[in-house]
């Protein structure tokens, strides 16, 4: 069985990421991409569909774990009366090979140690060729896909498995690493295991300093930028929203989805973390990566892409997974890909705003797009959409979606003014203020006084505590004001926010889910807006408290079980969580909307 969804640290290089859990299993492992097929996939099955286990061969042994300063790097210590040991496990930033590596280091008396490395590619289906090259050297080949382990000790094959138990005493090292290549290729060379390790280190360290923000960020955001940097696809500049498929919303339900892709939502969110943390390189090369993916005709925008911008994401279920504890489907791709969702608009236009007052060049290939993209949004905002839910039910007018509708006029007018850029101005103006009325006459429900989630519903939703941030309504109006109220009595779970209730709710699933992580930090958000600093404070405080000891967060928790649930780490989670502690560290002056935030390097002369 795999561990629990807590249980597990995040290593990787910048293509692909690896599951490794505290028990030294790495359950979690798709090879050259994030969305490749996986090779370990014991996380959503069991260790027959492939893991690599490394651990303490006999029990009774204390594991504590934690990633070395400001790095990807992984270090796991195992200690007993008999002796103590760490492991460290990394992957370099992607050059020509892509290897796991796993050191073993002896620090004290002695420990015995026990390896298991199950390969199967395609999801856990395939078995493959298995090849003694060396007495050290091992290969396994299936299709288009080669693995090749260099061991510093002898393996032996077992029942479809490569095993070995081994002895480590204090001053000892042991090394593996596996690594990837297309089977018509020659096998990569064994990298240099101490240039591999300094240089990875030096790649995290440099990354994390380059960042340039006012206030020294917390440990918590430092962890969250660097696991965010993680999930970017390099070669492309796209972000997968997380590294896993199927990781459930409820343990044992049917709420499992791919998200091994690029959602321009979580994206330009992402962006919008880095640009918080002045880190812009990655919003240069995402914005490029979005001119690419959306270029061509503005009614073919998709909500989300492939890593390279690939358009069709089919989904499918993998029959022979039976999914994380039992929870069927498993999903590859995601058929929200051919969705309407309106918000999107909102996002990639708020994003591409504070990128430009970043000081990232804007090119007019880029604004005409930006300039199609809103004659298109003119013609179909008033259309039923799925909204940021992406729910499977029926389309409706979802409040958010509207709000968002706005922001992308709202922002694109302050750029047009601001850059003095070519543009419909007083038709643009004319809109903006239409979609405002329309959202305050019909999402709005005046005799509960607040915004409701979709026209003539009763059900409140947790984006619209963004309401105020975004810049629709000072965080003083009273309707504002009520919503959070309405909020607060009707989506709280034990504190933390549900983005719905799924009792009322009709999105096309049986109900019941874990509190969206995202929306709880919205409502920390929404009480520094509203001057409640204390409460603030402390909802966010609970929230770092949810997070494993390596500092992850899922997609969601469950407060009756106190689990994490859904995908693994999510991309979602952790830029809120960056906005929250930004918002937070600003809260001492008068809150700053997200229309109006300041980026540290704020500058029109740099366009
Ligand atoms: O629960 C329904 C939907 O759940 C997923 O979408 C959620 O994750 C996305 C990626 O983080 C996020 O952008 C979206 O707002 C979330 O609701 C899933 O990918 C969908 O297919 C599914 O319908």
């Amino acid at each position: 069985m795999p561990g629990r969804i807590e249980d597990y640290a995040l290593i990787g290089d910048l293509e692909t990421a690896a599951l490794v859990g505290r028990d030294g299993s790495i359950d979690w492992l798709c090879w050259p991409r994030f969305d490749s097929d996986a090779c370990f996939a014991a996380l959503l099955g069991d260790a027959r569909h492939g893991r690599w286990l490394l651990c303490a061969a006999d029990s009774g042994v204390k594991v504590s774990r934690r990633y070395r300063e400001n790095t990807l790097i992984l270090e796991t210590r195992l200690e007993s009366d008999a002796g103590a040991a760490t492991i460290i496990d990394f992957m370099p930033p992607r050059g020509n090979a892509s290897d796991v590596i796993r050191l073993v280091i002896g620090e004290r008396g002695e420990l015995a140690l026990y390896t298991e490395l199950v390969i199967r590619f395609g999801y856990g289906a395939v078995v493959p060729w298995v090849t003694h090259v060396a007495p050290e050297q091992w290969q396994a080949i299936a299709g288009p896909d080669m693995l090749q382990l260099h061991s510093d000790i002898p393996m032996k094959g077992e029942n479809l498995k490569s095993v070995c138990r081994f002895t480590i005493k204090a001053g000892e090292r042991v090394s593996f690493v596996l690594a990837h290549c297309p089977s018509h290729l020659p096998p990569p060379k064994k990298p240099d295991i101490d240039c591999a390790l300094a240089d990875t280190e030096h790649f995290w360290r440099e990354w994390v300093a380059k960042g340039q923000h006012e206030q020294p960020l917390t440990d918590a955001a430092t962890r969250s930028l660097i696991t965010l940097r993680a999930l970017i696809y390099s070669p492309t500049g796209g972000i997968v929203a997380a590294p896993t498929t199927s990781l459930p919303e409820k343990i044992g339900g049917v709420r499992n989805w791919d998200y091994r892709l690029c959602w321009l939502r979580d994206a330009t969110l992402t962006l919008l973390a880095f640009m918080n943390a002045g880190h812009f390189e990655e919003a240069d090369a995402w914005r490029h990566w979005l001119l690419r993916a959306i270029a061509g005709s503005p009614d073919q925008v998709q909500i989300m892409y492939g890593i390279a911008g690939e358009r069709r994401l089919t989904e499918w279920e993998v029959s022979w997974l039976p999914g994380y504890e039992n929870s069927a489907p498993v999903r590859i791709g995601n058929a929200a890909y051919s969705q309407l969702q309106i918000d999107v608009f909102g996002e990639v236009m708020d994003v591409l705003h504070q990128a430009r007052k970043g000081g990232i060049a804007t090119t007019e290939t880029g604004w005409n797009l930006q300039c199609q993209l809103l004659s298109h949004l003119a013609k179909i905002w008033e259309q039923p959409d799925y909204g940021i839910w992406e729910v499977r039910g029926p389309p409706r007018h979802f409040t958010y979606s509207k709000v968002m509708a706005w922001v992308a006029f709202d922002r694109a007018i302050k750029d047009a003014q601001r850059y003095e850029l070519d543009a419909p101005l007083t038709e643009w103006s004319t809109l903006r203020d239409r979609i405002h009325r329309h959202v305050c006459e019909r999402g709005y429900d005046s005799k509960r006084n607040c915004f409701v989630q979709s026209y003539g519903s009763s059900a409140l939703d947790a984006s619209l505590l963004l309401i105020a941030q975004l810049g629709f309504l000072p965080a003083d109006d009273e309707r504002y004001l009520g919503t959070v109220r309405a909020i607060e009595a009707s989506l709280l779970s034990d504190g933390f926010v549900k983005r719905y209730d799924t009792q009322i709710t009709d999105d096309g699933l049986p109900p019941g889910e874990g509190v969206f992580l995202p929306c709880s930090f919205w409502l920390a958000d929404a009480y520094v807006m509203c001057g409640r600093l204390g409460e603030a404070q402390a909802l966010f405080d609970r929230l770092l408290a949810l997070s494993n000891d390596v500092g992850l967060l899922a997609e969601e928790y469950d407060p009756a079980t106190q689990r994490l649930v859904g995908n693994f780490p999510q991309a979602f989670s952790h830029l809120s969580l960056v906005a929250t502690a930004c918002n937070l560290a600003h809260a001492k002056k008068p809150a700053e909307q997200r229309s109006e935030r300041r980026c540290p390097q704020d500058s029109s002369a740099r366009r």
